[in-house]
């Protein structure tokens, strides 16, 4: 089997006697895109948080590329390629699209770009900068401010500004929340366009996407995997009806 490019054992966070990710076992194989569901308050935010490195666990191992990554902070968590979308990434709306992008080419630049002369460095930021937004879909929009731009697009240039990283995995906490139908189905579109390239973990709530989208389901329950497997296979699952998809009915 392949090695995952991200592995969870026994991951454990409890708030008070709130045991909220009780024991997680979770991989995440290269370019697969790995939907985590899970109904209200099931833990799904607090294991993203301690696999982006903003909290602790109290026991287990969070291990990426073969390292062990536990003890990370979030910046040296995604200087070695695990990438967030939507809490890291932050957009600056009095900029464009390109010079947020750019920037973010920037920020995590390993070499000293600024010692470049101008029109060099400049190159050496937009070149980058341009596929990202390219791979996104916001070419003819490039110029516009970030502010100007709906959610959707919103979104899809936070996802260009992770795609600098050139991250092995990229966590997804929601990316369809707040955004219309048409927009969600545009985004739904770029997410499957990276499958393959990216591994993902993909929080989500919109059923209709994660069942589209998935090769890979697992369903989180009072802070436990009660199920994991194929869309198909989960969603046939008694359990996962019963604790999850009953809910929508
Ligand atoms: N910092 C905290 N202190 C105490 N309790 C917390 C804290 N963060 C989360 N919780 C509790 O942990 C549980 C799980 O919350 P979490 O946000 O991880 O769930 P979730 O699956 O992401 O929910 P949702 O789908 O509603 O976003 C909830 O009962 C929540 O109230």
């Amino acid at each position: 089997m392949t090695e995952p490019v991200l592995a969870l054992s026994g991951v454990r966070k409890a708030f008070g006697a709130l045991r909220v990710t009780d024991g997680v076992d979770l991989a995440l194989a290269p370019g697969e895109l790995h939907a985590l569901i899970g109904p209200n308050g099931a833990g799904k935010t607090t294991l993203v948080h301690q696999i982006s490195g903003m909290l602790r666990p109290d026991a287990g191992s969070i291990r990426f590329r073969g390292a062990e990554i536990t003890g990370f902070t979030p910046e040296k968590r995604a200087r070695a390629g695990l990438a967030r979308t939507f809490q890291i990434t932050s957009t600056i709306a009095s900029l464009s699209v390109l010079e947020n992008v750019a920037l973010s080419v920037q920020a995590r630049a390993s070499h000293p770009l600024a010692l470049f002369r101008n029109a060099a460095y400049d190159e050496a930021l937009n070149r980058p900068a341009w596929a990202a937004i390219e791979a996104v879909g916001l070419t003819e929009r490039a110029h516009v401010l970030a502010g100007r731009l709906s959610h959707g697009e919103k979104r899809a240039l936070e996802i260009a500004m992770a795609l600098t990283l050139e991250p092995a995995a990229i966590l997804l906490d929601e990316p369809l929340a707040g955004v219309g139908r048409e927009e969600g189905e545009r985004l739904i579109s770029l997410l499957a366009s990276l499958k393959g390239r990216y591994a993902m973990l993909l929080v989500e709530h919109d059923m209709e996407a994660v069942f589209a989208l998935a090769d890979t389901v697992s369903v989180l329950v009072y802070g436990r995997v009660i199920a994991s497997g194929d869309p198909a296979m989960v969603r046939a699952d008694p359990a996962v009806r019963e604790a999850y998809l009953g809910e929508e009915g």
